[in-house]
């Protein structure tokens, strides 16, 4: 036996690392379904191989011509980039491979995306996405992201999905995640049974296990907010940030602020290290900025699976019920006791 480690552990130092590829885990983790049938395990690796390619080109950005303007304006009103095309329709090619997905809705796509041949249609899922977060970073290289959100149709197999199928409540999803397309790529997700993360390995092409049931501190010691608006604020939002700022800490510090301007990042940071993410109504987005089906359902899903909190000042934004596909809500994201302690100044 002394030998046979002895021989394991020389090839491990010589081969590198015993890993547990998305694909594995994923299998694996097939068993906690009774009913599981392979086609949520045919949908995420899909999404895998789309995360990989899209990558690619965000590795080499300034060499591809994958960055600046594509020239069309988007349903929300803003410049599309290159990265926000090439990522969408990575995406929905994959989507559409897969033939588990009967639907996609995007943030670049004004209506929501279905196929007309029968093997789509008689897939079982509906994914909302935002293919590239993050998108004023593309061109000055800080990581950007791909978030995604996954919900069981209720329209019946065989057929279109409709409306109804994407203007489910985030306490439907069956699954949720993001890309981070960072000094190193990771896939992070969850089916409800804890988040995961899992790390790209480019010399063997695939995301291998590196953080195990994520958990969020309850407590944090960075604030992530814009405050370039801090004049348009509620008055219990600039109240908090104040706090934030004193010393009468269990630190004896004030909070960090941190603000990177991807969403994708600024909550990847604060899930790990503990934080709060605010994106409060401004001026300029009087109901908030950020996306509820593609970008707050996903990450509040994420941030509750790891024991955080995410509300929209008020509610739950996982009971929040979407009246429309590109409806944007104020969120407040992050370590329990940070969103606890901002809900007593609101
Ligand atoms: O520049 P602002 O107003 O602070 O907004 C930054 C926020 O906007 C976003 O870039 C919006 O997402 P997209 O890039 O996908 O449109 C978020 O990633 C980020 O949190
Ligand atoms: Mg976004
Ligand atoms: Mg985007």
């Amino acid at each position: 036996m002394a030998n046979f480690t002895h021989k394991l552990e020389l090839i491990t130092i010589m081969h590198g690392y015993n890993v547990k590829t998305l694909t594995q885990f994923i299998i694996e983790r097939q068993a906690d379904f009774p009913y599981a049938t392979g086609e949520f395990t045919r949908l995420l690796y899909h999404v895998g191989v789309a995360a990989k390619l899209v990558n690619k080109k965000v590795n080499k950005a300034g060499l591809v011509d994958v960055l600046g303007e594509a020239g069309n304006i988007n349903v929300q009103g803003e410049e599309q980039k290159k990265l926000d095309l090439l990522a969408n329709w990575q995406f929905v090619q994959a989507l559409k491979n897969s033939r588990e997905c009967c639907g996609v809705a995007s943030e670049e796509d004004q209506e929501i995306i279905t196929w007309d041949d029968e093997l789509s249609q008689d897939g079982n899922y509906i994914f909302c996405m935002d293919p590239l977060d993050g998108s004023s970073n593309i061109d000055v290289n800080v990581s950007i992201g791909t978030i995604f959100s996954i919900y069981r149709r209720i329209s019946p197999r065989g057929t279109k999905p409709t409306m109804e199928d994407f203007l489910q409540p985030g306490n439907k999803q069956v699954a949720a995640g993001y890309v981070i397309y960072g000094s190193s790529t990771m896939l992070v997700y969850t089916t409800g049974r804890g988040v995961y993360g899992f790390t790209l390995d480019p010399s063997i092409g695939e995301f291998c296990l590196s953080h195990l049931n994520i958990v969020t501190p309850p407590d944090g010691a960075i604030y992530s907010i814009n405050e370039g608006n801090y004049n348009h604020f509620p008055e219990g939002v600039k109240k908090y940030i104040e706090y934030c700022k004193q010393e009468d800490k269990p630190t004896k510090r004030p909070y960090s602020a941190r603000y990177i301007g991807s969403l994708v990042s600024d909550f990847h940071r604060n899930l790990l290290k503990g934080g709060i993410f605010m994106y409060p109504p401004t001026a300029s987005a009087p109901k908030g900025k950020l996306r509820l089906i593609y970008e707050c359902n996903p990450i509040a899903f994420l941030a509750e699976q790891a024991g955080g909190i995410a509300t929209d000042g008020k509610n739950r934004i996982l009971d929040i019920k979407p009246e429309s596909l590109h409806q944007r809500v104020p969120i407040y994201v992050g370590s329990k006791n940070m969103v606890q302690k901002l809900h007593e100044f609101l």
